[in-house]
């Protein structure tokens, strides 16, 4: 299986601190060369992967002002998509810009839905529907005006994290420092508990840091950490009494609340998202729905085991599950697009599709017939490579042998039969507003399919 790595150009793949996309790409593309798949991962430059890298952009944009973000997006994908018949399957991690090149190329891409982060990019998703798998992230992430073809949650690097059954005793904030992230309502608890608070992350708005959060940094009770690496990351994970993840929105999926869990650190979120997918109440940590009930919640924070934290993680968040995961949605894509190409009197296969238009090489067997039917949308020319048949045209047969063509108008009832001892072999070339194979009306068949 080849596949070929989509992932985002913000930061580089893994990333070096920040980057929960390109963070679950490079755990998902290190965990599939494991398995012998061969991976081509699209990413910046300055990314480390045993896969085959490919890279346009230095550097990650969002550590290079210099850098023309939209310049260099333009390029990264469609170097992807130019290469797309070197590929059985794209797996594009990039956001909605890739949909827009879906319907441009034969091979199935299949995009994981990180975020929808407007209501405006709906149409986007919406318009490439049928020429995208989607999978989602969680199920509580399913928008009901798309399909997907499966769920598959994150797995993190569970072996990489330290994990501590003796905490200490400060709660911890660790996100993006950002409204939606709820850093205000986590403090709010640490004082109504009268607990330390350390918070780490970067400064997703300065504006909401300033009025909300700088107030009430002391460095006693509550303690700004900074942007921190992934080994003081780990510290903070491990030595935390419990995690506050006090949201103020639907979030699609929390990976710092499973590395928490993973480290032994019971987790306290407000029962939004996908919180109660990640989260089993009373177990693990504790779902509220406000800040007096997350204050209630640290008292009884003792009575969790961290041992069973961990062992939960272990269980439903491992790369090897999410692996897994993928390679079956894999292996249902391939077997779906297998299958529409094959058919009862032989095969086809498409060798070039654009707006308007799609070229196919079409194999009918000896014996072999297509079934009798016309088409309400497209026109057809066929080109008779090799082998030897007869046409079916409004009543009218024609036997046809290599160098002829035969024109087929909208409508017109048509089927061709394999009457030679080879392979009947013809190009088609369709042409019209729509070309998706169910565009096809049987009047009678062979092989009972009418
Ligand atoms: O309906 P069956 O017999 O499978 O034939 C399907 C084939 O018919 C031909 O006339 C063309 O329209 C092909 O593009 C199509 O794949």
């Amino acid at each position: 299986m080849r596949i070929a790595m989509l992932s985002p150009i913000a930061w580089s793949t893994p990333p070096k601190k920040y980057g929960p996309w390109e963070s679950v790409v490079s755990l998902l593309t290190e965990g599939l060369v494991k398995r012998g798949i061969d991976v081509t991962l699209f990413a910046t430059a300055d990314s480390h992967t045993s896969a085959k890298l490919h890279a346009v952009c230095p550097r990650p944009y969002e550590e290079d002002q210099s850098i023309l973000v939209k310049a260099c997006e333009c390029l990264h994908i469609s170097d992807v998509f130019e290469r797309a018949n070197e590929f059985d399957i794209i797996h594009n991690h990039f956001d909605y810009l890739p949909l827009t090149y879906s319907a441009l190329v034969n091979t199935p891409v299949v995009t994981t839905v990180h975020g929808i982060s407007s209501k405006k990019i709906l149409p986007v998703y919406k318009k490439y529907n049928n020429k995208t798998f989607y999978v989602s992230i969680s199920d509580a992430y399913r928008c009901h005006e798309l399909d997907y073809i499966a769920t598959v949650r994150h797995g993190i690097d569970i072996e990489g994290l330290h994990f501590n059954d003796r905490p200490q005793d400060y709660l911890l904030f660790l996100s993006r420092l950002h409204k939606d992230k709820g850093v205000k309502e986590a403090i709010e608890v640490a004082k109504k508990t009268g607990r330390k608070l350390r918070i780490a992350g970067f400064i997703a708005d300065q504006a909401y840091f300033e009025k909300e959060v700088q107030p009430h940094i002391d460095n006693e009770q509550i303690i700004y950490e900074g942007h921190v690496d992934p080994e003081r990351k780990k510290e903070l994970l491990s030595n935390a009494y419990a995690l506050l993840h006090m949201i103020n929105y639907e979030e699609p999926f929390g990976l710092g609340v499973v590395e928490a869990m993973a480290s032994g650190t019971p987790v306290i979120a407000m029962n939004l998202g996908s919180m109660p997918e990640l989260i089993s109440d009373g177990e693990t940590g504790f779902l509220v729905n406000s800040i007096d009930e997350a204050a209630d919640a640290v008292q009884k924070v003792a009575s969790i085991s961290r041992k069973k934290c961990r062992e939960n993680v272990e269980k439903r968040f491992s790369v090897d599950r999410m692996v897994d995961d993928y390679i079956k949605v894999y292996e249902t894509i391939l077997k779906t697009c297998k299958r529409e190409a094959e058919r009862p009197w032989g095969h086809y296969e498409v060798l070039m599709q654009r707006p308007g238009y799609k070229v196919k090489t079409i194999t009918v067997l000896p014996q072999g017939e297509i079934s009798l039917q016309l088409h309400a949308h497209r026109n057809e020319h066929w080109y008779i490579v090799s082998g030897e048949g007869l046409v079916t045209k409004n009543g009218i047969q024609i036997r046809v042998l290599a160098g002829d063509s035969v024109d087929l108008s909208v409508n017109e009832e048509h089927r061709i039969k394999n009457i030679g001892n080879d392979n009947l072999i013809f190009i088609e070339v369709a042409q019209g507003d729509y070309l998706g194979e169910d565009d096809i009306v049987r009047l009678e068949d062979k092989y009972g399919r009418v």
